[in-house]
């Protein structure tokens, strides 16, 4: 079975004092070993990342990164590694979020080179994938989930295809007014489990989690974790608050409870 999770993306939110104040708040929310059940992350923007590191250690809440360079060291002012994050503690890495594509020039061909260092160092890669709103006007949105796919997972050997957790998120309902429909969530979920199934084998694609966001909320996202496919929620503004992740765990976590075979 595969472990369902919750995670959030801060963006260019939270300095290294309001994430220690973010952690110490969450942590005396979070029950217990709750992380039996599900595996729960927060990226935090780089300067943060020690102070997520002091915060968080000991906890159930691991984190990550919200991009990286391909290359380890070397000449590339402004940029962030893979050894870099390592360092700091990381355990995740998010690779082609819509912002990173529409600001700042990234394509799928930098993403793989990303992907791949990521997974040679011993980062769990967040895959982005999504498909525009004109790729949806188009009718193309499952083509260009499997162009991305097919792209950044290029030379991986299929035993490490699991170790990726691909996050769908549709660009046009990032940071929107309204999530995707439950039916639109549904089907492309199940259209990368079956892109994966070709591609790789049932088994792969079985072990292989794709967890969803864009305006995910404590209150679509009751609907939305239960939906087929969904292994978890990746969630921006509504969990920009311990509290507001705290909701967002709790959901995940009654979902898991629920799929536990009896
Ligand atoms: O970063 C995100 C988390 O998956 C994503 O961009 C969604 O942001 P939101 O629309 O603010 O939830």
């Amino acid at each position: 079975m595969r472990k369902p999770m919750a995670g959030t993306g801060w963006k260019m939110n939270h300095t290294a004092a309001e994430t220690a104040d973010y952690a110490e708040r969450l942590k005396a929310i979070l029950a217990p070993g709750i992380a039996d059940s599900l595996d729960i992350f927060v990226l935090p923007p780089f300067t943060a990342l020690h102070a997520a590191q002091r915060h968080f250690a000991g906890s159930s809440v691991a984190y990550g990164g919200q991009n990286m360079h391909w290359d380890l060291y070397g000449a590339w002012t402004g940029e962030i590694s893979a050894p870099m994050l390592v360092e700091a503690g990381c355990r995740y890495v998010e690779l082609a979020h819509s912002e990173r594509l529409a600001h700042f020039g990234e394509t799928y061909e930098l993403v793989r080179r990303k992907l791949d260092a990521a997974l040679a160092e011993g980062l769990t890669p967040i895959l982005c994938l999504g498909e525009t709103g004109e790729d949806k006007r188009q009718g193309r949105t499952v083509t260009v989930l499997a162009e991305q796919l097919a792209t950044a997972l290029t030379g991986q050997p299929a035993e490490r295809v699991p170790e990726v957790v691909l996050a769908y998120e549709p660009r046009w309902a990032i940071g929107a007014a309204a999530a995707a429909s439950p039916g639109h969530v549904a089907a492309c979920h199940t259209a990368l489990r079956t892109l994966l199934t070709e591609r790789y084998g049932e088994d792969v694609a079985d072990r292989t989690r794709i967890i969803h966001g864009g305006s995910v909320t404590p209150e679509n996202g009751e609907e939305l974790i239960r939906l087929p496919d969904v292994d978890g929620l990746f969630v921006g503004r509504a969990a920009w608050s311990p509290e507001g992740f705290a909701r967002i765990v709790d959901i995940v976590h009654r979902a898991a409870q629920e799929r536990v075979p009896s």
